[in-house]
């Protein structure tokens, strides 16, 4: 790695480290005494699980990473604060390394589809905002696709984030049939040679029958120009709702087959706790997350820099 990796390297994990609970994060906020006290007290990991299960990591993940610190304690390898730190963080890597795969678009898929979908109010108009810009700044030339024709401020929002990011829209008004503004839009992207159609889908209930219907029909839509496409379908979920977010996920997931996951405003949140409940219970890749409202407020989910910055120094 070169010095200016490094360096941007570093700026990743301090901004961070400062995001998640504003540089002190929500499973050690209150366990800092417990890290920086002289001995390992009985009640120790009794503290970890309860800041655990209250950041909504989950009875599962919470079990899963007791059992590993309970043994290393039995096993005497954990004798003092600093080691129980240590082991907390080595299995919260454990834990989530298996979910922190990076979004690869191969260069000969070309345009590489990429289909967005979430509820409303996760965060959805905003992250497609931000995946704009990043892609466009690595040089790609992406086109955006307004197929949440539900809501007319749905289109005009994105517009706004278009326009911020500085990559074309295209959206046929309201009431468009959501298939037809996306198929237009793979069409379009192949004949102005353009490599990535990041689409907006229907962001009405998960419940409703007829909006998987939707997401199914699009789909099958843009398979008459790929047969492969779309070639990432990604869900936006609010780190904020907890729980929430793993139902939305394990139900969309049923209904429309995802290929990874965006897990939004872990900015000072309490209930970051959740990408660990998703590591046990899904195994979905976490492309990115989201730490704040500005363009580049995106990162993506990297295993131990989020242990590292859960766990602190
Ligand atoms: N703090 C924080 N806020 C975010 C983040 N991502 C989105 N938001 C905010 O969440 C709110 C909803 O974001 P939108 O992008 O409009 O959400 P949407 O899912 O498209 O919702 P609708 O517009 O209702 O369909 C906005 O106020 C965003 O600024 C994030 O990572 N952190």
């Amino acid at each position: 790695m070169s010095d200016s990796d490094t360096a941007a390297q570093a700026g990743l994990l301090r901004k961070l480290r400062s995001r998640l609970n504003k540089g002190d994060s929500w499973l050690t906020r209150d366990l800092g005494t417990l890290f920086s006290a002289d001995k390992l007290t009985p009640d120790a990991l009794e503290e970890i699980e309860t800041r655990l299960l209250l950041a909504d990591a989950g009875i599962d993940a919470t079990e899963w990473l007791m059992t590993r610190l309970q043994n290393e304690v039995n096993a005497g390898r954990v004798r003092n604060p600093q080691q129980l730190r240590a082991a907390l963080k080595k299995s919260l890597i454990e834990l989530l390394a298996p979910i922190a795969k990076p979004l690869v678009m191969p260069a000969f898929i070309k345009p590489f589809i990429l289909f967005v979908a979430g509820v409303n109010g996760v965060g959805k108009t905003t992250t497609i905002g931000k995946l704009a810009a990043r892609y466009k700044s690595e040089g790609k030339r992406v086109l955006l696709a307004a197929g949440d024709t539900f809501r007319a401020a749905a289109v005009q929002q994105l517009q706004t984030w278009a326009d911020r990011s500085g990559v074309p829209l295209l959206s046929q008004g309201e009431g468009a049939d959501s298939a037809s503004v996306i198929f237009d839009a793979v069409q379009s992207a192949k004949s102005r040679d353009f490599d990535l159609v990041i689409a907006d889908t229907a962001g009405r209930l998960h419940t409703q029958a007829h909006l998987m219907d939707e997401l199914r029909k699009i789909k099958r839509v843009v398979q008459k120009h790929d047969p492969y496409a779309p070639h990432e379908v990604l869900l936006v979920v609010d780190a904020t709702t907890g729980g929430n977010a793993l139902t939305q996920a394990i139900q969309f997931h049923e209904a429309i087959g995802l290929t990874g996951l965006v897990i939004t405003k872990l900015d000072g949140t309490a209930k970051g706790g959740i990408l660990l409940a998703i590591a046990r219970r899904l195994a979905l890749p976490v492309r990115f997350i989201g730490l704040g409202e500005a363009l580049d407020d995106l990162q993506v989910f990297d295993a131990e820099a989020y242990a590292d910055a859960l766990i602190g120094e």
